[in-house]
């Protein structure tokens, strides 16, 4: 029933106005599913490689449609992403582009899960799964790669830990993100919006920190529950070989600094999450930082990890980090991020399944999210191609997918 019968590819427009790849998968009984690949900015020296849309299309229609029309069942998704490996014959997804590949794998679970007529949460989860809503972490402010002239940390993350639903966590988000605009209007700091939709305000990280406590604080006041905040620091991008540093407005942080600076604000603020603290090379200098503050946060590994089961397995032989970013296109296909989040499960990290700064409408990482019970997703406060993520988690909360 879930035989593939056609793959259809095309080029759309990501947020960021980048063309990006679509694939439509149907099945010989009429199911059909559509997945679309988002792209970093900030991206992991270890990723996937992305091509060029037009060149990734191009590659895939030569190498994978053959490998998945008429040979492979949409609703099998190991077979679906070990088709996807064995059309690209690289180890890092460079011959037919890992966005081909991420989109195609995407639109075959859907069709698999139309077949079934089931939600793609329950097709990908399994029916024991699917009761755990993770956490919405929303990005309020931010700068790094992700928007000139503002903060050195990538993002201040919004965390309603005490939230009693879903719906509640998304809407607490989305009231810190406005309560921030009027901090900043009181302020008098002008101030855009980055990639993601958070503020990007030409504000040093010292008052960002402080914007983000009195925000939460305001708003947790006004929802009658705990709201905290995390950082995705990327700090691969602030780490500059040359200086063995990293390198921040007011000067260069050494490693040991950095731990200290990292360890301090996780006190200070009593962040719950702090993402890439530290480069992707650095897997003792997060194990430093993980022993100092492990138990009382999540040191999460976005660039050091990159989805792949190889490194998080060396993190985890180090004792680096306690959590993992789960990003599909980093590493290529639902099997690898699936994988790596058992991995992860087996050996008490906690994955937080997340978009990139460059979306699309698609929803699928919401479903991958409850179907692995993650404990959070990090999938931005507001923007089209943000809510269509946090509009999809209310309603798998809801039953209405
Ligand atoms: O660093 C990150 O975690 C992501 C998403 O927020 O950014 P990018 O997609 O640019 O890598
Ligand atoms: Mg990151």
């Amino acid at each position: 029933m879930t035989r593939i019968t056609d793959v259809r590819l095309r080029r759309v427009l990501d947020s960021r106005g980048n063309a990006t790849v679509e694939a439509d998968v149907l099945t010989e009984s009429g199911g059909f599913g559509r997945g679309k690949a988002p792209s970093g900015a900030s991206t992991g020296e270890y990723e996937a490689i992305e091509l060029p849309a037009n060149e990734a299309i191009a590659n895939a229609r030569e190498e994978a449609l053959p490998r998945l029309i008429g040979e492979v069942h949409a609703g099998n998704q190991r077979d679906v992403d070990a088709a996807l490996h064995a059309a690209d014959g690289t180890d890092d997804f460079s011959g037919i582009g890992a966005n081909s590949a991420v989109a195609i794998s995407m639109a075959a679970a859907k069709a698999g899960a139309d077949v079934l007529g089931a939600p793609l949460y329950q097709h990908l989860g399994g029916t024991f799964r699917g009761n755990e809503y993770p956490t919405p972490l929303g990005n309020i402010i931010g700068g790094g790669e992700h928007a000139a002239d503002a903060t050195n940390i990538q993002e201040f993350l919004a965390a309603p830990v005490g939230a009693p639903s879903v719906e509640e966590a998304v809407f607490a988000n989305a009231a810190v993100h406005q309560e921030v605009h009027d901090i900043l209007a009181d302020r008098d700091l002008p101030a855009g919006k980055g990639d993601e939709g958070a503020w990007a305000p030409s504000v040093s990280d010292d008052e960002a920190f402080e914007i983000m406590d009195e925000a939460v604080e305001t708003v947790a006041d006004d929802f009658g529950f705990a709201i905290s905040f995390g950082l995705d620091v990327a700090g691969a991008e602030l780490y500059d070989a040359d200086e063995d540093g990293y390198v921040y407005d007011d000067g260069v942080k050494s490693t040991q600094e950095q731990i200290e600076y990292i360890a301090g604000k996780v006190e200070e603020y009593d962040l719950v999450y702090v993402e890439d603290p530290l480069d992707e090379n650095d897997y003792e200098a997060f194990a430093d930082l993980t022993a100092q503050v492990g138990d009382q946060t999540l040191v999460c590994g976005d660039d050091l990890f990159v989805t792949n089961v190889e490194r998080l397995q060396a993190g985890i032989n180090a004792d680096a980090g306690n959590s993992i970013l789960i990003k599909p296109n980093q590493i290529g296909t639902l099997t690898d991020a699936v994988d790596a989040i058992e991995l992860a499960t087996a050996n008490g990290y906690e994955s937080v399944v997340s978009h990139r700064s460059g979306e699309t409408e698609d929803t699928t990482i919401a479903h991958l999210a409850v179907a692995t019970d993650a404990p959070f997703i990090k999938t931005g406060a507001v923007g089209g191609e943000r809510t269509a993520k946090l509009n999809e988690l209310i309603r798998i909360e809801d039953n209405a997918v």
